[in-house]
């Protein structure tokens, strides 16, 4: 019964790791997560910034880490202990579309990152022309990726849309914690 009743309420802690080329909404998407309706500006991240967001019975630490070409060959030093990879997608930004499909291929292929989920987040669906999850799973073609179970969310970070739902789809597809 001891067990059974820990089991139940007992909280579960995730480590997300939060990545995407520069000014694709990563830092507008972790204060949303972690401040709610106060809106709050944003300046190119150098480094990282990490907070902890409770969803329901799941605390959430989720390391948003800089997306400037310079600063990427950092990302891997944030790869260990990874439950989940956010991967976020300014999906107004047509002409980096495919500079962003070979950073996620590079990142997601890594050793230090296999078994861990995969949510790419179609951000900034409320742009004229941005592309669809639909789209985006094609010219990423993700139906490729073998090793890792995935999903694509639409999401608009300035209004908050698509993130809740992102944690929570997170937690209920994670197996080991
Ligand atoms: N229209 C629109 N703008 C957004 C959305 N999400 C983020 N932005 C804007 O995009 C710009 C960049 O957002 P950031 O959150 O700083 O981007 P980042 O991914 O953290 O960038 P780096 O720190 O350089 O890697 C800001 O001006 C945000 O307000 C969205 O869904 N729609
Ligand atoms: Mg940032």
């Amino acid at each position: 019964m001891g067990n059974l009743f820990s089991s139940i309420f007992k909280s579960r802690e995730m480590r997300i790791l939060m990545l995407g080329l520069d000014n694709a909404g990563k830092t507008t998407i972790l204060y949303k997560l972690k401040l709610g309706s106060k809106t709050t500006t944003t300046v190119p991240t150098v480094g990282f910034n990490v907070e902890t967001v409770k969803q329901k019975n799941v605390t959430f630490a989720v390391w948003d880490c800089g997306g400037q070409q310079r600063v990427r060959p950092l990302w891997r030093h944030y790869f260990t202990g990874t439950n989940a990879l956010i991967y976020v997608v300014d999906c107004s930004d047509h002409a980096r579309l495919e500079e962003s499909k070979n950073e996620l291929m590079r990142v997601i292929n890594d050793k230090e990152l296999a078994g861990c989920l995969l949510i790419v987040l179609a951000n900034k669906q409320d742009m004229d022309g941005a592309v669809k999850p639909k789209e985006l799973i094609e010219s990423f073609q993700l139906n490729k990726l073998k090793d890792h179970t995935w999903n694509v969310v639409p999401t608009v970070a300035t209004q908050g849309i698509g993130l809740v739902e992102s944690l929570n789809w997170i937690s209920s597809n994670s197996k080991d914690v």
